[in-house]
């Protein structure tokens, strides 16, 4: 099934997250009272927030571990903490087990969050290291009141063991531990509680790469065993792919696609998925490595692109409609315009630029028009008035910029539902959809055009 709109909800979810929206006050931060006006082309607004978490949506199927990917910054961590509601969300809501979080508090929160444990990356600092490792494990049991003193002891020594370390560590403090078998440590004490759901932030991060494969494949057996649905957040693609069933891939906090993994591998629609997959280093030498094909800075989460969060580093940005360049003469523009805004070059003469960036093809008619104008302004070191045409009169009028992109599509590999958050898509889920809508008489909810973003 082909869909326009974010991902539908799957009514077996043990998780539902829908709109989920996280700012933090940017007064608070770094930035505070500093004003940013023009002179700043990068940062227009003076007092906005950052928008770590900013419309994010997504289900969780009991049993399943979903992988959560992006690179540094991209809000993995913000988004893990408000689903946890360790962090109130600014926007949107979190269903777990079909209770709303939102609607508890006091008592009824307490037990809904025994349910939901998270380990983070740094086995280290997460380990008080004053206190021997086994009450460590039993420490969220007592403040959930479980078991008595001994039962307390019996069940932490069967959980040390359970994730692969010796019961009779119990009385060794976290010191006398390996990077790897304190992370295990970590493990035991969020099972204690017997919880449902773990959310793992990043928990392999810290460990070498030989070690992190035996930690990936205990936390499989113990999902297994204790039933265990994971939120599984990594920047490596490997990890990843060694342990989730569904992947979402987050950028600038949107999720922009969302797949099974097989079909988010082999399959990658959208753009920032390709790039990072491209970007994975080959094992074999003889191929000297891939290397990442993205250019420019991942913008500032305070004033985030408008439309598509991707579309100011997109290899493949939609031209506006307005125009008719060809394929190559678009692509030369958009890299002309990136140079310009970033300053690459202090050039100013048009045919040296014409040749450095329009070989092979050039923009004809009114593009070409505005081209022109532009490389008149730059001629007169107005690089300003040259930016001001090539984005406002290019960048700014593609469906990337003007419409935030939502659609469901068909998946090549399996029957999962495949999300993904680019306009290239578009035609195929619009035409799909109102096909549905024509068969079934009247448009499903949920199936309307994508609504103009700020
Ligand atoms: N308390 C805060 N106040 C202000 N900004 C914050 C706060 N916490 C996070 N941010 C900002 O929110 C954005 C997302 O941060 P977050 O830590 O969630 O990203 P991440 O993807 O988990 O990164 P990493 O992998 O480096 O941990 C960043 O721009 C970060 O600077």
């Amino acid at each position: 099934m082909t869909k326009v709109g974010p991902p539908e909800s799957d009514p077996e979810a043990l998780l539902q997250v829908r709109n989920l929206k996280k700012h933090f006050d940017n007064e608070s931060g770094l930035l505070a009272g500093v004003q940013l006006d023009d002179e700043f082309p990068y940062v227009s607004r003076s007092t906005s927030d950052v928008r770590a978490v900013d419309g994010v949506d997504f289900d969780i199927k009991e049993g399943e571990t979903l992988g959560l990917v992006g690179e540094s910054g991209c809000g993995k961590s913000t988004l893990a903490r408000t689903v946890l509601r360790l962090l109130e969300p600014t926007e949107g809501s979190v269903y777990f087990q079909g209770k709303d979080l939102a609607s508890l508090s006091g008592e009824p929160l307490r037990r809904m969050r025994k349910n939901m444990q998270m380990i983070f990356q740094d086995p280290q600092s997460s380990l008080d290291p004053r206190m021997k490792v086994g009450p460590i494990v039993e420490e969220p049991m007592k403040a959930h009141g479980m078991l008595d003193e001994e039962g307390r002891e019996a069940r932490a020594k069967e959980l040390l063991e359970k994730v692969g370390l010796d019961p009779q560590h119990y009385n060794r403090y976290p010191h006398a531990f390996s990077g790897g078998q304190r992370q295990r440590v970590n493990l035991a004490r969020a099972l204690s509680v017997n919880p449902d759901f773990i959310v793992c932030d990043e928990p392999v991060s810290a460990l070498d790469v030989s070690i992190q494969a035996q930690v990936l494949n205990t936390m499989e057996e113990l999902q297994e065993e204790f039933d265990l649905t994971y939120l599984f957040i990594a920047h490596d693609l490997s990890v990843i792919r060694h342990i989730s069933d569904r992947v979402a891939v987050m950028y600038l906090g949107n999720i922009v696609e969302l797949a099974d993994k097989e079909e988010l591998f082999e399959n990658p629609q959208h753009p920032y998925t390709q790039a990072l997959l491209d970007a994975i280093p080959v094992p074999d030498p003889r191929s000297g490595g891939r290397t990442a094909l993205l250019s420019g800075d991942v913008p500032s989460p305070i004033d985030p692109p408008s439309g598509c969060r991707f579309r100011t580093r997109c290899p493949k940005v939609i031209q506006p409609e307005e125009y008719d360049m060809s394929d190559g003469a678009w692509r030369n523009l958009v890299e002309f315009q990136r140079a310009v805004e970033r300053r690459a070059f202090e050039e100013t003469d048009p045919d040296v630029l014409r040749s450095r960036y329009f070989q092979d093809a050039v923009p004809s008619g009114d593009a070409g028009t505005l081209l022109d104008e532009a490389l008149g302004h730059i001629e007169r070191d107005k690089f300003e008035d040259a930016e001001r045409i090539l984005v406002e009169r290019f960048a700014d009028q593609s469906v990337c910029a003007t419409a935030r992109p939502a659609y469901e599509i068909e998946s090549e590999i399996g029957d999962g539902r495949h999300y993904s958050a680019c306009h290239l898509r578009r035609d195929e889920a619009v035409a799909t959809a109102v096909d549905e809508a024509t068969v079934g008489g009247a448009a499903r909810p949920g199936t309307e055009a994508p609504e103009a973003d700020d």
